[in-house]
Parts: C-alpha cells; sequence; structure tokens
C-alpha cells in the first residue's frame, strides 16, 4: 500500500507555478490576481479561504478576500461579483461555498464572468468540460487528477466507482475519469444515496472515489485487493483531546480499508490541499487567457 501525499505532489505544483511568476516578474509582466468571497463565519470555510489566501502569497500570486456578513443581501453580493467582473486587474473570482440559506448560489455562480470562473462551477464551463473543450475544471476533481497523474497511477480500462454526485466532486469526476485521456480511459459508475447496490459495486471497483460526506463510509469489506481509493470527505469530529475541538476523518475508513488498498490518500493531507494546487493553476491559466487542462 502507497500513500498518495497531497503534501508532496501539492508543493509541487505550488513551485512550478512560483517558477513561472518569478519568470512573469523578470519580464515584468502582470502577475495573476485571484479575488476570494467569504459570506459569513462557517469555521471550515475561513480555514479553506485563509489557505487559499496565504498559498496564494507563498508562489507570489496577488490575492484580495471580500469579507461579508452572514446577513448580506443578495442583491449586494451580485453587485459586488459585477465589480470584480468589471476589474480588469481580477483573473480569478471564486465564491466559497456553501452559502447562507438565503441566497441563491446557483444565481451568484451564474453572476461570475465564465472567463474568471476559476472554480469552473459556470454552467458554460461545467458544459465546456463535459464535451472536452479546454477550460476551468473544478478544483477538487482537478486535484485528484493531478494525483493520479504525478504517481502514474493506471486507470485505462479500469472500473471507477465514483460514491456522490455532487456538481462540485462526484460528477465532474466521473467525467473526467471516463473521458479519453491519461489518466482516464476508465468505465465509470456514479453512485449515490439512491444506489441500491452500492457494496456490490464497491467491490468490482479498480478505483473508489468516496465524496459522499459522510465520515467512514466506506468501510474494508466494501473494498477490493489491490484497489486504488481516493477519500474526499473531511468530516470534522468532535474530539474533546483535541485542542481545536476537533479532529477531521474522511468517507473511508482508513485505519481498516489501507491495508487492502494498491493507493490511498489520507485525510488530512490529500485530496483538500490538491484542491487548492488545482484552485492555483486554474487561476494561472485565467490570467494567461489560455484556459487549458494541464
Ligand atoms: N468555492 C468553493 N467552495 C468549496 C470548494 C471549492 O472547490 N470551491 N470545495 C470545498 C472546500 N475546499 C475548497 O474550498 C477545501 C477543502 C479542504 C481543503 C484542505 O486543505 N483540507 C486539508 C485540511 C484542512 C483543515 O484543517 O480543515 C486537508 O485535507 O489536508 C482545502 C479546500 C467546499 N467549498
Amino acid at each position: 500500500m502507497q500513500i498518495l501525499d497531497g503534501k508532496l505532489v501539492s508543493a509541487a505544483v505550488k513551485a512550478q507555478l512560483a517558477d513561472k511568476v518569478t519568470e512573469l516578474k523578470a519580464l515584468d509582466k502582470k502577475v495573476p490576481h485571484l479575488a476570494a468571497i467569504l459570506v459569513g463565519n462557517n469555521p471550515a470555510s475561513e480555514t479553506y479561504v485563509a489557505s487559499k489566501v496565504k498559498s496564494c502569497a507563498e508562489i507570489g500570486f496577488h490575492s484580495t478576500l471580500l469579507r461579508f456578513d452572514e446577513k448580506i443581501s443578495e442583491k449586494h453580493l451580485l453587485d459586488n461579483i459585477t465589480l470584480l467582473n468589471e476589474n480588469a486587474d481580477i483573473d480569478g473570482i471564486l465564491v466559497q461555498l456553501p452559502l447562507p440559506k438565503h441566497i441563491n448560489e446557483e444565481l451568484v455562480i451564474n453572476a461570475i464572468d465564465p472567463s474568471k470562473d476559476v472554480d469552473g462551477f459556470h454552467p458554460m464551463n461545467v458544459g465546456k468540460m463535459v464535451i472536452g473543450l479546454p477550460t476551468y475544471i473544478p478544483a477538487t476533481p482537478y486535484g485528484i487528477m493531478l494525483m493520479l497523474e504525478h504517481y502514474n497511477i493506471p486507470t485505462k480500462g479500469k472500473h471507477a466507482v465514483v460514491i456522490g454526485r455532487s456538481n462540485i466532486v462526484g460528477t465532474p469526476m466521473s467525467v473526467l475519469l471516463s473521458r479519453n485521456a491519461n489518466p482516464g480511459n476508465c468505465t465509470v459508475t456514479l453512485t449515490h444515496s439512491q444506489t441500491a447496490n452500492l457494496k456490490e459495486l464497491c467491490l468490482q471497483a479498480d478505483i473508489i472515489v468516496a465524496a459522499i460526506g459522510r465520515p467512514n463510509f466506506v468501510t474494508a469489506d466494501m473494498v477490493k485487493e489491490g484497489a486504488v481509493v481516493i477519500d474526499v470527505g473531511i468530516n470534522r469530529i468532535e474530539d474533546a483531546s483535541k485542542k481545536s475541538g476537533f479532529r477531521l476523518v474522511g468517507d473511508v475508513d482508513f485505519n481498516a480499508v489501507a491495508p487492502k488498498t494498491s493507493f490511498i490518500t489520507p485525510v488530512p493531507g490529500g485530496v483538500g490541499l490538491m484542491t487548492i494546487a488545482a484552485l492555483l493553476k486554474n487561476t494561472y491559466n485565467a490570467a494567461s487567457q489560455k484556459v487549458n487542462m494541464n
């Protein structure tokens, strides 16, 4: 069993981007500028956005963080997105999800200029991804593809079972794994809460991507010997022994499942870190106006 190390791979991606920024600066060219919008005080969202801003600084990108109160009106939020769309200095825009219940997430995502939509959530970019045109790929599935590529994990002809059909992870993951590329060329089964025979399907899987948001959902009896297991879950479990008061647990029962696998991602230290690295790559591409998937 080998651990797929998100810390190592994300550091490699960031180092490549930092080199590109050095080149841009040497040529006196503009460096990429990411704008992040954070609404409210969700502690997990605070952590993720802080990490995005910090990562930008580490590699020499500019970033602007716009923080709004939980009670911000939908209109005020949309007006601010319009300002960012019109601001030529901003290359990429992201709105951290989830948003408070009174705000229509779909409306907000649709308001972002598709050419600055570095999360790849805008319907235009989703459509392009589905038909294989160059576009921004949502950061978590993109990060997973970068990880598979880094470790040269064979995917051609393999059966991949994706657990979870969210717009952010499960659905785009199924598209990327099935397309005619490397990594890719998998036969994909996209499963969800209504899938009747999930255990049976998982036992046939060469690759499992768990993105269901339920702690320890994938157990050892669901995993075939030698499978590749990618854990997207980041569940906060109360733990009084921790300074933070919680510990992070994935969607996979890591200790029981790991010995059966050929490769597995840990939580923390796996897919989450790749999400940030992939977002930075999308931001670089946005700034260079040449959107691509590599
Ligand atoms: N606008 C977006 N919102 C959300 C996205 C997204 O891609 N765009 N994805 C998730 C959250 N997410 C990114 O925003 C994200 C999740 C996890 C991590 C991460 O670094 N995880 C670390 C642990 C961090 C911790 O201590 O909590 C790890 O797994 O090692 C980064 C980004 C939902 N919203």
